[in-house]
C-alpha cells in the first residue's frame, strides 16, 4: 500500500544557515492522524513548507502518494495537500464565508454549476453552513478556522496539514476545531490523512502517532500512550505531558493509562465512591 507521505534522507538549510534537516526520514501512512511537536524553532513549519514544495530541499526526496516532489509534480501534489495556518485572519479572500470557499474552487476552474453543492457540502462538514452568507470578519476565531478547513476540504485533498491552527484560539474555539478534526477523521477514515503541528500536548495526545522534533532531528516517533509516559525526557526537550498523564504521574501511578481529562475524571469518581 502506498504511503501518504514518504520523506527520505532529506537535507535542508535556509540560506546562510547551518543544516536544519540532515538525513531526515519520516513516513506518514494513509488515513493517519499524525501530530508533530517540538520546541520553538525545532523545524515543524519548515517541514510542512518542504512537503508543500514552498521551499526547495538540498538532498533526498519527498513523495506524496508515491509521486516524487519535483517542479513537474508540484501542481499535482499541491492539489493533494491542503494547509490551514495559525492566524485565522490571514486566510480570507472572500466577502462572505461562501465566497471564500468558492475562491479555491474558482482557482481550480470547477464549473460554476458544480460549485454550490461543493460549497454546501464543505461548510456542512465543519458545521458552518448556517454562516454561509456571513462576512468572515464577524466570526469567532474557531469559526474562522473551521471555514479555513472548509475552503481546503472543498478542494478534496487527501492530506490536510494544520500548522498550529488552534494556537490563537480561545478554549472554546480550540475544542470546536478539534471536534471537527475528529469528525473528519471518522467520516473519511483512510481517505484523509491529517498532519497536526501543535504546541498543545492535549491536542497531540489525540493523534494516532506523535513525532517529536528537536533542532531538525526526529527524536521520538510513537503512539501518544507511550510517548507521554516519558515525563523527564519530554521536559528536557521543552515539552510537557498532557494534564491527565502528568497528574497520574504525580499521584504515583506506575502505568498511567488515562489519556484524556474525561477518562481521568471518570476514574477519580470511582475512587470517591
Ligand atoms: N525564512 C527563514 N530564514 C532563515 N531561517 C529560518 C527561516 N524560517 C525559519 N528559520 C529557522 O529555522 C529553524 C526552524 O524554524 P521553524 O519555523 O521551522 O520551527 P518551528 O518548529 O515551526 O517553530 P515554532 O514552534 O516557533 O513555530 C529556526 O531556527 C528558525 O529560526
Amino acid at each position: 500500500m502506498t504511503d501518504a507521505i514518504t520523506i527520505k534522507n532529506l537535507t535542508y538549510s535556509y540560506p546562510d544557515q547551518g543544516e536544519l534537516f540532515k538525513g531526515f526520514d519520516l513516513t506518514v501512512q494513509k488515513g493517519e492522524w499524525l501530530s508533530i511537536v517540538g520546541h520553538n524553532g525545532s523545524g515543524k513549519s519548515t517541514l510542512a513548507k518542504l512537503i508543500l514544495g514552498l521551499l526547495d530541499f538540498d538532498k533526498g526526496h519527498i513523495s506524496v502518494f508515491g509521486k516524487k516532489l519535483s517542479e513537474e509534480t508540484l501542481a499535482a501534489i499541491r492539489a493533494e495537500v491542503g494547509m490551514v495556518f495559525q492566524n485565522p485572519d490571514n486566510q480570507f479572500v472572500g466577502a462572505t464565508v461562501a465566497d471564500d470557499v468558492a475562491f479555491g474552487l474558482e482557482n481550480r476552474q470547477v464549473p460554476s454549476l458544480e460549485m454550490p453543492a461543493k460549497i454546501e457540502a464543505a461548510l456542512r462538514q465543519v458545521e458552518m453552513l448556517d454562516y454561509a452568507e456571513r462576512e468572515p470578519h464577524t466570526l469567532s476565531g474557531g469559526q474562522k478556522q473551521r471555514v479555513a478547513m472548509a475552503s481546503v476540504l472543498a478542494l478534496q485533498p487527501r492530506v490536510i496539514i494544520l500548522d498550529e491552527a488552534t494556537a490563537m484560539l480561545d478554549p472554546e474555539g480550540k475544542q470546536a476545531v478539534l471536534k471537527t478534526i475528529k469528525e473528519l477523521k471518522a467520516a473519511y477514515q483512510e481517505k484523509l490523512t491529517m498532519i497536526v503541528i501543535t504546541h498543545d500536548m492535549e491536542e497531540a495526545a489525540l493523534a494516532d502517532r506523535v513525532v517529536v522534533l528537536d533542532d531538525g532531528q526526529l527524536v521520538y516517533d510513537e503512539a501518544p500512550e507511550t510517548l507521554f509516559l516519558k515525563g523527564h525526557a519530554l521536559q528536557e526537550l521543552g515539552l510537557t505531558q498532557p494534564f491527565a498523564m502528568a497528574l497520574q504521574s504525580a499521584l504515583g501511578l506506575q502505568n498511567p493509562s488515562y489519556q484524556s481529562k474525561q477518562e481521568l475524571a471518570t476514574w477519580l469518581s470511582t475512587l470517591k465512591a
